[in-house]
This record gives C-alpha cells, structure tokens and sequence, in this order.
C-alpha cells in the first residue's frame, strides 16, 4: 500500500517560490492501478517524483533513458516496461508515457499495461494528460486542483473490471464518467461556466 500523508512540494531559487504542492493525501492500495489527472503545471510529475524518493519505486523514464537504442516509439515503450516490471517494483510510476505514440499502438500499450497489472498485481500510480485513457486504465482517478496543489475529486471508476478497448469505451457509463473528470478538470481550471 501506498499512503502519501499531506505531502507539500515549495521549488525555491534565487528570487523565485513555486509552490507546486500545496498538500496532497492519497492512499495507493497494494496491487490498485490508480490515474491522476489534473490542469497542465499542476504537480502531477512533482508528485511522482515525491512518491519515487520514500520507496522502491520505478517509473518508466528511468528504465528508457537506459535503452538508448533506436526503436519505433511503440517498442521504446514496450522494452521501458518489460524493464520497469523486471526490477519488480513496490510500485509502478509513469508520467504519461504514451503520449508519443500513435493512437493504435497507445490502445495496444494501454491494454499491454491492464494485462500486467493484473498478472503481476503490481501497484500502479498513472499520470496521463487524457481522460479516456485515465478512464479505461483506472481503478480509480485522483483529479488534482491547479497550484498550490489539493486532491479535487478521488473518483471511484465503477466500470466492469475487465477492460476492453471497444466494449468498455462504447458503454454508457464511459461516457458519464469521462465527462464528469472533464467537467472537473475545466473547474480545476478555472473554468466558472463549466461548474
Ligand atoms: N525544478 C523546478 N524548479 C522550479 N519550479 C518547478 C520545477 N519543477 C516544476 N516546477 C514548477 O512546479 C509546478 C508543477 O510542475 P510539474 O511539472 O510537477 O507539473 P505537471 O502537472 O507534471 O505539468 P504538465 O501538465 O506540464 O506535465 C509548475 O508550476 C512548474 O513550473
């Protein structure tokens, strides 16, 4: 289990303070792939980075950056995470590792990363930029407000839990649920009129 207790994040340099994280509680359980979305610059990467000191943690960066061969951008990520789930990690970080590739092979890797979770039962904290796919993956979505950083919303996804790209996606409750995280993400925003 993963439990992140009021963590506060302040950048500080010569003349500037960012107050990234202003205090985030979330708790992980053992073997649970749990989504985090929120407004671009609002601590997601931060978090991970926070969470990855504390812990016997792997993220995808790390085990790419030691693969400096020239693979399509689909392999590179098949190759990270075959690397990432051998060091058999307490918990699996990734900061939007598919927003590089192609839609198709994004499903592919999407449903390559449900097929491991559940094999391996790995705990799983995914940082992504899209709603869909934070919905199709998560057990959960954790939707952050913008800096000073807060949990906003910490939605249950009560979707079947076997996942499939057509099924899963054309079912109505999809549709409520990605619009509701959208819906939220626009409030975290700013976005009065979205309320
Ligand atoms: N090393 C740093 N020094 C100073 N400020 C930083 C540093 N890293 C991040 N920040 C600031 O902290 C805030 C959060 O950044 P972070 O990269 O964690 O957000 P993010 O949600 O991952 O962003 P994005 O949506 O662009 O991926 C931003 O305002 C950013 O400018």
């Amino acid at each position: 289990m993963l439990e992140i207790h009021d963590l506060r994040k302040v950048y500080e340099s010569p003349g500037r303070r960012v107050e990234a994280i202003g205090s985030i509680t979330l708790s992980v359980r053992a073997g649970e792939l749990v989504c985090v979305v929120g407004p671009s610059g609002c601590g997601k990467t931060t978090l991970l980075r926070c969470v990855a000191d504390s812990l016997r943690a792997v993220g995808l960066s790390d085990a790419a950056d030691a693969h400096p061969w020239q693979l399509s951008g689909g392999m590179q990520q098949r190759v990270a995470i075959a690397r990432a789930v051998a060091y058999e990690p307490q918990v699996l970080l990734m900061d939007e590792p598919f927003a590089a590739v192609d839609a198709q092979t994004r499903a592919d890797l999407e449903d390559l990363i449900l097929r491991l979770w559940r094999n391996f039962e790995i705990t799983t904290l995914f940082v992504t930029h899209d709603i869909d796919e934070a919905v199709y993956l998560g057990r959960r979505v954790v939707v952050l407000s913008s800096s000073p950083t807060t949990v906003m919303e910490d939605l249950k996804i009560d979707l079947p839990a076997e996942r499939d790209q057509l099924t899963t996606r054309s079912l109505p409750r999809f549709g409520e649920l990605r619009g509701h995280v959208y819906r939220q993400i626009q409030r975290a925003r700013g976005h009065s009129e979205d309320r």
